[in-house]
């Protein structure tokens, strides 16, 4: 039993740091921020708390400023050794996890962390649902149930995307999903200019999955990135977060009266939790389980959050 133990250790591709570990790692980064920086990196979602920018999100932010610089010589390498002129190309880095463990939050402390670097400020950030299909589409389709769920996006022209980022293209439009009109928002899009690097959360990102025509894709969407974390944590946490923000929502987004879920922001507390509870267990817990959690060893870093999302264990591919 020992010898299997040990056996499934040594070949496990992550490194596990706890969470003391991993903060060290910090200490030898010269802090490029200042107190008005974290101040600032705090207005982002008042409820981060800053300790947890600096224990777990600056080691991160210099981790990947490591690997960018790499990844920058092995370009100018390979252009030399072809005699090319260096173009430059975008570094990739996914986010993926549940819908509420926080992608989104991650995210945009990452972005605003590392454009602090020098050798790459210009960081955008694209989130995956732009390329879910409108509402009418997945409607005809009968998908309105089966939002997030893989044949809900349009792959292959996220695939063209990133195909397009990755070629150097000077422009490259995306389409935008607004959580208040919960549809595609018709003729907005958003513009990606060459940034250093490109941040792409969505749920779906590290997914192998077949085509919706059922012939195998020879290409995925993680072939594209650099580098890529799945933000972690046990489900009934996640439920928790789910039900808490949309019980913020109900206060806030939902009363607006475009809101699609206007009907949502007279609910009683009790309706509420009951209302958020089963589209939970519905449509995102069931995504979860059966498309998102089986995609997590794919990726290079893994944060196991706990309660109140502070990451205890950072799993780190070493292979
Ligand atoms: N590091 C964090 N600390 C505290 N609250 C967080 C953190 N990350 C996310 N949250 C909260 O958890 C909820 C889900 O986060 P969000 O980033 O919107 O998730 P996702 O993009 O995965 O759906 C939000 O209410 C957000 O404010
Ligand atoms: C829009 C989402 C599919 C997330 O998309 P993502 O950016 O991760 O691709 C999700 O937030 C969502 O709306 N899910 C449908 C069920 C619900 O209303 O929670």
């Amino acid at each position: 039993m020992q010898n299997q133990t040990q056996a499934g250790e040594r070949f496990s591709p992550f490194l596990t740091l706890s969470r003391d570990e991993w903060s060290r790692l910090r200490d030898s980064t010269p802090l490029l921020l200042s107190e008005a920086d974290l101040a600032q990196l705090h207005g982002l979602n008042e409820r981060v708390s800053l300790e947890e920018v600096e224990e777990v999100y600056l080691p991160l932010s210099r981790l990947l400023n490591l690997y960018v610089g790499a990844t920058q010589n092995l370009y100018e390498a390979t252009h030399a050794f072809l005699g090319h002129q260096s173009r430059k190309v975008p570094y990739i880095i996914g986010i993926a996890g549940s819908v509420a463990v926080g992608k989104s939050t991650t995210a945009r402390i990452i972005q605003a962390l590392l454009s602090r670097w020098p050798n790459h400020p210009k960081v955008d950030l694209v989130t995956t649902d732009g390329f879910l299909y409108p509402n009418a589409e997945l409607e005809r389709r009968g998908l309105m149930q089966r939002k997030g769920f893989p044949e809900s996006y349009d792959t292959r022209r996220l695939i063209r995307f990133l195909a397009d980022i990755k070629s150097g293209k000077p422009r490259v439009e995306a389409p935008v999903y607004s959580h208040i009109e919960y549809d595609i928002v018709r003729g907005e899009r958003i513009v990606v200019e060459q940034p250093d690097i490109l941040i792409l959360e969505g749920l779906n990102v590290l997914q192998t999955r077949m085509s919706t025509s059922g012939r195998p894709m020879t290409i995925f969407v993680s072939d594209f990135f650099d580098f890529s974390i799945y933000v972690d944590a046990p489900e009934d946490l996640i439920r928790g977060w789910y039900i808490d923000r949309f019980l913020k929502l109900r206060e806030t987004a939902f009363r607006d009266p475009k809101s699609y879920f206007r009907r949502y922001a007279d609910l009683s507390d009790e309706e509420a939790v009951q209302t958020a509870t089963r589209i939970w267990e519905e449509i995102n817990a069931k995504n979860l389980r059966e498309n998102i959690a089986p995609t997590k060893s794919r990726a290079d870093l893994i944060l196991a959050k706990g309660a109140q999302h502070r990451v205890q264990e950072v799993h780190l591919r070493k292979i």
